[in-house]
């Protein structure tokens, strides 16, 4: 009977209001008047927006619609009737100018009380209204398309992107948000976006007043701050992003705790686990995580070091965004779903196992309309026959350093998880940009590690601080190799200090020597570095890969070497400009 009530009020509430439109067309200037209905609405709007943005601070109706201000109302009022006396005049209507004061300000309160109606119809129909972080990665663009496919369970408050702008105009101009933000400047987004839409930060799209549920689908660290944010403003968050919660599992949960905001999982694994537990989670004795195994789960181990960034990236069973499909070729993934899951759960660590299910089916994914679980036609159904048989292995924890060390990382706790996080996505990167090579990953993690002086009990400043210095010390990870490669006559094309985009350089004979913006480490590319590379057969002698291993291990260690000598600089530089504490008198 409600469904039948709401379907027949719809209908009245969008077709009536219409088919009046229709009559004022067949009047004198018809078209004139549903043109100062529809403009004198839309100045309405525009005013509030602005007049609420600029200088609203008191709550319209906050049950209602908690963005709305009563300093907004004010500004649309004004710039309706001023939108509708303008037009009146410019279409030469036939109102005097008091007339078309007075049907100004009708316009803009219909304008406004329709705004409020609809807000209302939104709420009390359950439209979750969301604010999508990362909606231009993989995860995004899906929670676009369940968006899309139920345009009437959910409205787009915010977007949040990194680099990709073009998308995110795109899905701007489709999904009409709020606000969005990006890792660019605002100037080069703000012109490509519909007129009511505003650049702000990350968190101020994940705590927008208008949002109910964050979709938290950024990658790596760039989720911590904005999954706090919305947690902060109690907003139910679903998460894929695992990383924050790696890094800080226990300020993640602890806020979520203190703010009453229910964290839903949207990674399968914790998702799966979720919707078995359903809250409860007394006598559990054990909980088992499924691994594909990654790209790389048939390759005898001594092919690994070879393997390029474009085969790691094929993932035998999911198509999902670069970091996470390299992470699952390693089983970094799945040490950081172990991590992800006992903190989720509250989960002694002895109560998570993991096996390597090839078929990737014992699966699940329905956050977003949670407490229910809606049917989604645009995806296959699971038809156990084509599936055929379902296979668990034990995990090789020895093939899988990565796995190794996220479990050793997550158990010691204090810093480790965040330095594990923070040197994977360095090492991650630079694999992908064919800087080191796969196996290089997890000695790169490890070294890092090794070196890393832990906090424990961190707060989120030590867990900052901690994710700077591994991003850094995984960066100089690389660097340092150019002098011994030139004397052994390997040519080097690029010595870089720092990395990300060129701030200056110059060629000097056939290598290019320069500086980047982040200012941290730096690199030396070799020809032959990657064994598949293809390098013309008279250079072949130049390659480093066709040097004997005692050249190669020189070039590898005079990197290390440099690491000793520019930390040493360093410190005799603080030495020198600030000092060292003299030990004061001892004090009783
Ligand atoms: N893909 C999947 O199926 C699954 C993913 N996950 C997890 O979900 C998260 C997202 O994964 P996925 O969608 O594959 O990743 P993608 O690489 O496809 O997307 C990442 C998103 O984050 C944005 N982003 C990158 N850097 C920043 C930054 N500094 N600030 C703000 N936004 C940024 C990207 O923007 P832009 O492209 O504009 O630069 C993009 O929108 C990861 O943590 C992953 O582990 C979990 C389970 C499954
Ligand atoms: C789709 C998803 O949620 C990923 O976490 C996926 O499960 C990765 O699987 P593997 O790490 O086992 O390859």
């Amino acid at each position: 009977m409600r469904d039948y009530g709401y379907t027949t009020a719809g209908a009245i509430y969008l077709g009536w209001p219409l088919s009046l439109a229709l009559v004022l067309r067949a009047e004198v200037q018809g078209l004139e008047w549903i043109l100062i209905a529809l403009l004198g609405t839309f100045a309405t709007d525009t005013g509030a927006f602005f007049t609420g943005r600029a200088i609203g601070r008191r709550p319209l109706a906050p049950s209602i619609s908690p963005g709305k201000t009563q300093e907004g109302a004010v500004g649309g009022f004004l710039a309706g009737v001023a939108a509708v006396m303008a037009l009146a005049f410019w279409l030469d209507l036939p109102v005097s100018v008091p007339e078309s004061a007075v049907l100004g300000a009708l316009v803009a309160v219909a304008g406004q009380v329709g705004d409020l109606v609809e807000s209302k119809i939104k709420r009390t129909g359950n439209v979750k209204r969301l604010a999508i972080l990362g909606s231009t990665g993989s995860i995004g663009r899906q929670t676009l398309d369940i968006v899309r496919a139920f345009p009437e369970e959910f409205s787009v408050v915010g977007l949040s992107a990194g680099h990709n702008l073009d998308l995110l105009a795109e899905q701007a101009r489709e999904f009409q948000p709020e606000a969005v933000s990006c890792e660019e400047p605002p100037e080069s987004l703000a012109s490509s976006l519909p007129p009511a839409c505003q650049v702000v930060s990350h968190e101020d799209v994940a705590s927008h007043p208008d949002a109910d549920t964050v979709m938290a689908a950024s990658v790596g660290k760039a989720g911590l701050a904005p999954i706090l944010a919305a947690i902060r403003a109690q907003k139910t968050v679903a998460l894929a992003n695992k990383e924050p919660v790696v890094m800080a599992g226990h300020i993640v949960m602890g806020e979520a705790r203190r703010h009453g905001v229910d964290i839903l999982p949207v990674d399968s694994e914790p998702s799966a686990i979720w919707q078995c537990l359903r809250g409860e989670q007394k006598d559990l004795s054990r909980v088992v995580i499924t691994a594909s195994g990654g790209a790389f789960r048939n390759r005898r181990r001594d092919e690994l070091a070879t393997v390029t960034p474009e085969e790691a990236l094929q993932h035998p069973t999911w198509s999902m965004g670069r970091k996470i499909t390299i992470d699952s070729a390693t089983l970094m993934n799945k040490g950081f779903e172990v991590i992800e899951a006992r903190w989720l759960f509250d989960l002694p660590w002895e109560k998570i196992d993991v096996v390597v299910h090839h078929q990737s089916i014992i699966h699940a994914m329905c956050a977003l309309f949670y407490p229910q679980r809606v049917e989604n036609g645009a995806l296959p159904r699971f038809n156990p026959v084509e599936t055929g048989s379902l296979t668990f292995e034990a995990l090789d924890t020895d093939r899988y350093p990565c796995f190794r060390l996220a479990l050793e990382a997550g158990k010691k706790g204090a810093t480790y998880p965040a330095v594990i996080s923070a040197a994977d996505e360095v090492a991650v990167a630079l694999f992908l940009e064919r800087r080191i090579a796969f196996t290089s990953i997890p000695d790169l993690v490890e070294d890092v590690l090794s070196k890393h002086t832990p906090v424990s009990n961190p707060g989120l400043e030590d867990i900052l601080d901690a994710d700077g210095w591994a991003r850094e010390a995984a960066r100089a990870w690389t660097g340092g190799h150019l002098v011994a490669a030139k004397a052994f006559g390997m040519k080097a094309t690029k010595y870089f200090l720092g990395f990300g985009p060129t701030l200056w350089s110059f060629k000097r004979g056939e290598t290019e020597y320069g500086v980047k913006a982040i200012p941290a480490g730096g690199f030396v590319s070799i020809v032959g570095m990657n064994p598949l590379e293809y390098v013309p057969p008279e250079e072949e002698h130049r390659t480093y890969r066709g040097r004997p291993f005692y050249q190669k291990s020189v070039v590898v260690m005079a990197g290390v070497g440099t690491h000793f000598i520019i930390a040493f600089i360093l410190i005799w530089t603080a030495n020198v400009l600030i000092g060292r504490p003299r030990p004061g008198p001892a004090s009783a």
